[in-house]
């Protein structure tokens, strides 16, 4: 059995506190909104009403992977671009991805158990390090996304990286066919990173500021790309990446045309984690996936209270 909503958002408390007003992952955003247009490509992939080709309002949320508000944006955390797309008719679909291939657990399982690893010890408010030198040693595979991480350094600019969705998904297609695929956002931009130079004299909240210099410049774009899964390729493990190799598909454009003033807005009360576009985008199997709807609905819960 999986743990449940409850006890996911348990370890989360014990090592963060409790969940009053900030996410608990990705505490630290910024609001903003746009629109998606799907390719020729996406209505062909999948029958879901967002590649329908007509415009999709879309409510954004721009991220960084902390645990406190406060985080700086020079970290070698990832970044992240959370989305709701809401067609004309009503349907809705959310989606959270991050600026890395790869998830740092396993399972729901590794989650929680590295979670429960790293709870302050009451006596020091600082985990023991032996607990989580013991965690890493027993669950390798946790430590793989910050290993890529700590090789890749951090975004220059929230428009300026890629954003992964991670989870595998089913998508069907207009000839009927259903295909395990995962999407990545790529930044019409190009990529473009901090130096370590800059790591070190970049403000720590410059993120929010230079994307509203951009945008109020021009939209900022991203490519929605999905690769599609080859023999053999893991579907249910968000710490193991596809090969660069496999098929891709350009399914549609994201705009970025508004970026809220300050902290707040559209984005803060939504969890960005709604799948009502059966048949056209449904879940794979993956457990880490399936955890994730429960637990973003408590979350969400707990700091809107
Ligand atoms: C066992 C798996 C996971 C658990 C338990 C989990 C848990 C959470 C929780 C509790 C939140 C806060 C939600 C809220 O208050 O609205 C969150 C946010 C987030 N998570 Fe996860 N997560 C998991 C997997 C993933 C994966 C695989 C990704 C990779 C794409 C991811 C990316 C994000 C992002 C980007 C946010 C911020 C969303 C926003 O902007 O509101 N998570 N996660």
């Amino acid at each position: 059995e999986p743990p449940s909503a409850e006890a996911i958002i348990e370890a989360f408390e014990g090592v963060l506190g409790p969940i009053r007003t900030s996410r608990p992952s990705h505490a630290k955003g910024t609001c903003a909104a746009g629109h998606f247009v799907a390719t020729p490509e996406g209505a062909r992939f999948s029958v879901a009403p967002v590649f329908n080709g007509q415009r999709v309002p879309t409510i954004i949320r721009f991220g960084v992977g902390v645990g406190n508000p406060a985080g700086p944006d020079t970290g070698r955390t990832t970044r992240s671009l959370s989305i709701r797309f809401e067609t004309q008719a009503g349907d809705i679909w959310d989606m959270a991805n991050i600026s890395a291939p790869i998830f740092g657990a396993p399972t729901p399982e590794a989650m929680v158990a590295g979670l429960v690893a790293r709870r302050p010890d009451p006596a020091t408010g600082q985990p023991d390090p032996q607990k989580v030198a013991a965690f890493l040693a027993a669950n390798p595979a946790t430590t793989l996304q910050a290993r890529w991480l700590a090789a890749t350094l951090p975004p220059a600019s929230w428009a300026t990286t890629p954003y992964w969705g991670v989870n595998a998904f089913r998508f069907r297609g207009a000839d009927g066919e259903v295909r395990h695929v995962r999407w990545v956002f790529e930044p019409r931009a190009g990529v473009q990173r901090l130096t370590e130079e800059e790591m070190r004299t970049r403000p720590a909240n410059f993120l929010a500021d230079e994307l509203r210099g951009r945008v109020a410049a021009a939209p900022v774009e991203f490519d929605m790309v999905l690769q599609f899964a080859g023999p053999g390729d893991d579907l249910v493990n968000p710490t193991i990446a596809w090969p660069d190799d496999r098929p891709r598909a350009v399914v549609g454009r994201l705009t970025v045309t508004e970026v809220a003033p300050g902290p707040g807005g559209a984005c803060d009360p939504i969890s960005f984690l709604t799948l009502d576009l059966a048949p056209g985008v449904e879940y794979s199997d993956d457990p880490t996936l399936h955890a994730r709807t429960g637990t973003y609905a408590v979350s969400l819960s707990r700091r809107l209270q």
